[in-house]
């Protein structure tokens, strides 16, 4: 495997009982690039995430993370790993300092990185409030910050504007960039907005029927439409 590559696929297959999910998947992320996965709804991102991550056992092929095969077996490469897979889960009636803590005490880690995450991720001096005072676009600059807190290679977000207000949007966006140019982290991120996908990837992976159909790389993005009721991309110009 080429070492720039950090998280790739070869082959992937997941089945749900009869259904075929993922479908000879196949996938390279370069190191430091931002990898948007366009997908419509139940056409598998998730699926793909949580195989990543170790959830979901693969029906067959391989997936790597960091030149590391997933593995049931194996889970030490998850270090190198933060995530968001769905909707952010904190201890509700808990604070955001109390949630993080908690969260370093299972990564083994100190507190004193708590105070630096939430200024990141932009919500700082927050440690405080509880969760259930937070909005949900703050929910997902927490969750962000926690996946952060592993000091990770590569971020794994599922849909991480999902429900975010339009200013919170923003905010995420340019997090993502900072987090990309400052801490030359890997991203992958789905989401079924072409346009939010647009203004942060290096690469954006088209899914269709448990594949990737198209890879398009940010020089290409404005001379291409993806219609989706037709299941196709267009190109606009040459
Ligand atoms: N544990 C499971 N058991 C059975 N079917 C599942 C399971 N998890 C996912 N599926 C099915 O697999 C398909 C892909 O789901 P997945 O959540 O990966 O899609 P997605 O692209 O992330 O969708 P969305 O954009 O709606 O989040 C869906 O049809 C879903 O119903």
């Amino acid at each position: 495997m080429n070492s720039t590559i950090v998280i790739a696929a070869n082959g992937l297959q997941k089945n749900f009982r009869q259904h075929e999910v993922l479908s000879n998947f196949n996938l390279n992320i370069p190191k430091g690039n931002i990898y948007g996965l366009l997908g419509e709804n139940g056409s598998g991102k998730t699926t793909f995430m949580k195989i990543l991550l170790g959830l979901l056992k693969p029906s067959g092929g391989e997936a790597y993370v960091c030149g590391n095969i997933v593995t049931e077996h194996d889970k030490s490469y998850l270090s190198k790993v933060g995530s968001l897979i769905e909707i952010p889960a904190f201890y509700d009636w808990l604070t955001v300092g109390e949630n993080l803590s908690l969260h370093c005490d299972y990564l083994k880690k100190n507190y004193d990185k708590i105070p630096e995450i939430l200024n990141i991720v932009g919500i700082p001096g927050t440690e405080n409030n509880k969760i259930s005072e937070l909005s949900l676009g703050m929910k997902q600059r927490l969750a962000i910050g926690r996946a952060l807190l592993g000091e990770p290679e590569i971020l794994i977000l599922d849909e991480p504007i999902n429900g975010v207000d339009p200013k919170g949007i923003i905010e995420i966006r340019n997090l993502l960039l900072q987090l990309k140019q400052e801490q030359k982290l890997t991203i992958l991120l789905s989401s079924h907005i072409i346009s939010e996908l647009e203004k942060i990837a290096d690469i954006i992976g088209v899914m269709h029927n448990g594949k990737i159909v198209s890879e398009i790389p940010k020089e290409t993005f404005a001379k291409v439409d993806f219609d989706f009721e037709k299941q196709f991309l267009i190109l606009t110009q040459d």
